[in-house]
């Protein structure tokens, strides 16, 4: 007899006060290894809060986390990244003063091991660099990449958050609103680059995004999130005919 294979994410009976204020309670949440996930709720239902939990931002006052298995509700922040965690956050978290290359090339260094300095000039042959450079030509930012991350234009930041994710090894993506501000003409663009994450780099992806249209046509399932908690774990289909679901979320959130 094999083993099940444990899931890429498991989070177990969470719950999160703060000053006598329940932000997460008993959320239940199984992630299937290389699977795309979505994270639906109306504003407040403490879907970032959940994502903080899970990246080790914010530790839990109740329930577990488990990454492939192994507990790591207690465990820092980097060693969840070293665990193979990467996240992406809902305002841009690239260093804005540097390069766009160099923003990737770091995330790479952290993954190819060995000691980046920015005082080294980035030459083409390292590890570090060709993976941020192949990164950054599969988010379309290569002809960027010596603008300071600060000035390129909020479509490319989210692009290029995507490009510092595929830099790296990790298995378990969670995206806050990677379409958040993102104009129109470059959604289709950023969706097919999630798409790439996914399939390309067989990750296991956990989304947060309020374009439920967009969405809808990217995940294999959907966590509606309501006041702390998941109320319905389903298909897009399922969950979008789900009258509690309509009530309350797509309702209040109209
Ligand atoms: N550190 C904190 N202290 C007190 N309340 C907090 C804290 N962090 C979050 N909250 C509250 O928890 C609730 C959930 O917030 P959270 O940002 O997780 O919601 P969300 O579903 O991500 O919302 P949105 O869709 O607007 O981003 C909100 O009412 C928020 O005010």
């Amino acid at each position: 007899m094999t083993a099940a294979v444990p899931p890429a994410l498991r989070v177990e009976g969470l719950g999160l006060q703060i000053g006598g204020a329940t932000i997460l309670q008993d959320v239940d949440l199984d992630v299937p290894a290389g699977s795309l996930v979505g994270v639906i709720g109306p504003n407040g239902a403490g879907k970032t809060t959940l994502f903080n939990t899970i990246s080790g931002v914010v530790r839990p006052t109740a329930g577990r986390i488990l990454m492939d298995g192994r507990d790591i509700t207690g465990t820092s922040i980097p060693a969840r990244a070293r665990a193979g965690l990467g996240r992406t956050f809902q305002t841009s978290s690239n260093f804005p003063r540097l390069s766009v290359l160099e923003n990737v090339r770091m995330a790479a260094q952290a993954t190819t091991g060995g000691s980046y300095s920015l005082l080294r000039f980035p030459g083409r042959g390292d590890d570090a660099t060709r993976a941020a450079i192949e990164s950054l030509e599969a988010v379309g930012l290569a002809d960027k990449a010596h603008l300071a991350a600060g000035d390129i234009s909020h479509g490319d930041k989210r692009k290029l958050e995507i490009a510092t994710l595929l830099a790296t090894d990790a298995s378990l993506i969670l995206l806050d609103e990677p379409m958040a501000g993102v104009g129109s003409g470059d959604v289709a663009g950023l969706v097919e680059r999630i798409r790439d994450l996914h399939r390309t780099k067989g990750c296991t992806v956990l989304m947060v995004e309020h374009h439920l249209e967009v969405l809808m046509g990217l995940v294999d399932r959907v966590a509606v999130m309501v006041s702390g908690s998941i109320i319905a774990f389903d298909t897009p289909e399922t969950i979008m005919a789900d009258p509690r679901v309509q009530a309350a979320y797509l309702g209040s959130a109209a």
